[in-house]
């Protein structure tokens, strides 16, 4: 697909000025394309803000950008809040505009139409910019569901009292998305270390069990939408695959260096003028504006980096797993929650771990898998359940998948602290 931007009813196509419907791929003709508003200069005075939006046209089932041109652009125009819409063409489309736009903290917010991958990319453009740490918590993000795993947006939406129900998650997401009124709740962000390379995670570590049922379903995505987990969970149950692997925590303590957070207003106010208010009041927290030190940003700064020894005050497991899951909100989607308890701002990691000797047999981990839904898997006994401030898994076997917010990350490696970094989500 052809990169495509829209300004108000303009399309700008690959750097030329057409006044067009966006570009649409073969399932997409169907599309209805709302007529625009004409932007006379006397309407652009009265614009209540500017969003950035992406939308990935091939996330989940593939009707993201029906959704965006039906239900969120008229709101959008009926509610004055003017928006520039980049379709992503593949991965690292949105990230390479995150990490190079110079306009980005001009911007009210950022919509994002996928699932988590699309959220965990545009973070982590944000966190290749030399600005992020003052970036992160001034640029509100939305999620309009489309992708086939939404944690990020359920956990919000439960944190608000809404239902997670089908119908209602995707009017709650649009009303949320597209209000004047929104405001804009912390999410706290977890340092991911990996052989290679320094991520931020807002949601879940998988490996084994967990890992293998999110990737391996990937290809049932666009059939069974969120149902792929499912299937994906008998078959991968059925021919069960063990690890072996080294865990080790430093179990959780409370540390002053954390605090929770207050929400803002989305509108009328700019990242760019919250910013410069901050740095005018705090002005000795800009010092670590475009730090690479990650130490620093932790809460708990006696945390080692992955290359060095844990010290005596880390529990350290070698053994074959089942599977290690981690997750730091509450639901991993609209029916798994996962650690109910979780929340938004917080600066623990719920880490769970199944080893082999401990499950008697396949069923064992047929009832775990069907228990999420209700919340009993937590009573299981052969699932281990820590509180920690940050956690390394080394694998010692190959073949497995480590994968982060749902997406794979290419090492053998990993550990995730927890940091004094937030982002922000719309809310009302
Ligand atoms: N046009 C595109 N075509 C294919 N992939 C894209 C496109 N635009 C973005 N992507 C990538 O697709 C992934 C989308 O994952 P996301 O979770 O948002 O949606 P999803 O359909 O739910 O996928 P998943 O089932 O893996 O969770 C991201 O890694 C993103 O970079």
């Amino acid at each position: 697909m052809q990169a495509c931007t829209v300004y108000g009813q303009w399309n700008i196509c690959m750097g030329a000025l057409c006044c067009s419907s966006p570009v649409q791929s073969e399932e997409e003709t169907s599309v209805v394309v709302v007529p625009a508003v004409t932007s006379t200069s006397n309407e652009l005075e009265f614009t209540r803000g500017n969003l950035l939006v992406f939308v990935n046209p091939n996330s989940g089932s593939g009707k993201s950008l029906k959704t965006f041109e039906r239900r969120v652009a008229p709101l959008l125009r009926r509610n004055k809040i003017k928006y520039e819409l980049i379709v992503t063409t593949g991965r690292d489309h949105a990230k390479s505009v995150v990490k190079t736009r110079t306009d980005l903290d001009c911007f009210n917010g950022v919509m994002i139409l996928s699932g988590d991958g699309l959220v965990f990319e545009v973070l982590n453009g944000i966190v290749d910019r030399k600005d992020f740490v003052a970036l992160l918590p001034n640029l509100p993000l939305s999620v309009v569901p489309s992708g086939s795993g939404n944690g990020l947006l359920c956990s919000v939406l439960e944190n608000t009292g809404k239902s997670l129900k089908q119908k209602q998650l995707m009017s709650s997401a649009v009303e949320m998305a597209t209000s004047t009124s929104s405001k804009a709740i912390p999410v706290s962000l977890f340092h991911v270390q990996t052989d290679t390379q320094h991520l931020l995670s807002f949601l879940s570590l998988g490996w084994g069990l967990m890992a293998d049922i999110d990737i391996e379903s990937e290809k049932w995505r666009k059939t069974l939408g969120s149902n792929r987990f499912t299937l994906g969970a008998l078959i991968r149950t059925i021919n069960l695959r063990t690890y072996r692997g080294r865990l080790s925590f430093k179990p959780y303590e409370e540390n002053i260096r954390f605090a929770t957070s207050t929400f803002y207003n989305v509108y009328p106010e700019t990242p760019n003028s919250r910013i410069r208010k901050q740095a005018g009041i705090h002005s000795d927290e800009s010092s670590i504006n475009g730090t690479t030190d990650w130490s620093e940003l932790h809460v708990d700064t006696l945390v080692p980096p992955l290359s060095e020894q844990t010290g005596p005050d880390w529990t350290v497991i070698e053994d074959e797993f089942v599977g290690v899951y981690a997750v730091t909100l509450s639901r991993i989607s609209a029916d798994g929650p996962f650690v109910p308890n979780a929340k938004l701002d917080e600066d623990r990691i719920h880490l769970t771990y199944i080893l082999k000797r401990d499950v008697s047999s396949r069923m064992d981990l047929i009832n775990f898998l069907s228990a999420i839904e209700s919340k009993k898997h937590l009573d299981m006994p052969f699932l281990k359940k820590v509180e920690v401030s940050s956690f390394r898994l080394n694998t010692l076997s190959e073949g497995s998948f480590i994968v982060v917010d749902g997406e794979v990350v290419d090492t053998k490696s990993v550990q995730i602290t927890s940091t004094l970094l937030k982002t922000a989500l719309f809310a009302l």
